[in-house]
């Protein structure tokens, strides 16, 4: 995925604030981008732009080469649900707790348009570590375990994209390690993952480091 000279800002004619001002980065696939910076610089402003929830006002966004910032509302829901996934800090609101994991490997298989015995279920669970807790609903898994179930959800298909906001902002260090773990098994497949966070352990552990300010990247790091 790609982002030229986007640009977003918030409120209306005479109240405006820009949170984004002009940005530019890509994000290879099969590799861990960290998104780091001060609260306010517009992480999760841009995270909202490349799960393509929201439209920027001005600038590109591609995705394998084809431009998402003009689609149609339908054609956005339609990308969102083949080409992008998308993982909130709290273990909780990635999952509904009357599932259990399999049966939410199930729901993201029939998401993605794809059969609910697909072999990657298996494949998933097995690599991620879940297979032995495939029958259990959330409030029997540790923090960890329910992450990477939200990641699992997330990996089927494979995406194009894995947008993750603070994704260990609410586990412990062995915990966020797993977490981390299970996005390099990700991104072997292809994928490109994007994460904002203030976790040191998330910057050292990624490919590529952006750094914000003020609604720009101002240094990027490998
Ligand atoms: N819905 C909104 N309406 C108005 N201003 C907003 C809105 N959302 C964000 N902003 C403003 O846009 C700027 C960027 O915010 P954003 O939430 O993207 O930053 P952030 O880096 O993700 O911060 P944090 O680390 O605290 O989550 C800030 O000045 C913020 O106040």
């Amino acid at each position: 995925m790609r982002c030229d000279e986007v640009e977003r800002s918030y409120g209306s004619a005479g109240s405006l604030v820009p949170a984004l001002r002009g940005v530019s980065l890509t994000l290879p696939r099969g590799s861990i981008t960290a998104l780091v910076g001060p609260s306010g610089s517009g992480k999760s402003t841009l995270l909202r732009l490349l799960a393509c929830i929201d439209r920027p006002d001005a600038g590109r966004i591609r995705l394998d080469g084809v431009e998402v910032t003009t689609l149609s509302r339908p054609g956005r829901v339609r990308l969102r649900r083949r080409q992008l996934g998308f993982l909130y800090q709290a273990p909780a609101d990635n999952l509904l707790d009357y599932l259990t994991v399999r049966e939410h490997l199930q729901l993201g298989a029939a998401l993605r348009g794809l059969p609910k015995r697909d072999p990657q279920l298996t494949s998933l669970l097995d690599r991620l570590g879940l297979a032995d807790r495939a029958e259990h609903r959330p409030r029997q898994l540790s923090g960890g375990e329910q992450q990477r179930t939200a990641i699992a959800f997330a990996a089927i298909g494979p995406p194009a994209v894995l947008v993750a906001d603070e994704p260990t902002g609410q586990l412990d260090h062995t915990t966020a390690d797993e977490v981390l773990a299970a996005f390099r098994v990700l991104a072997t497949t292809g994928v490109a993952i994007v994460a904002a966070t203030h976790d040191p352990a998330v910057a050292d552990r990624a490919d590529q480091v952006l750094r914000m300010r003020d609604g720009a990247v101002v240094q990027e790091e490998t």
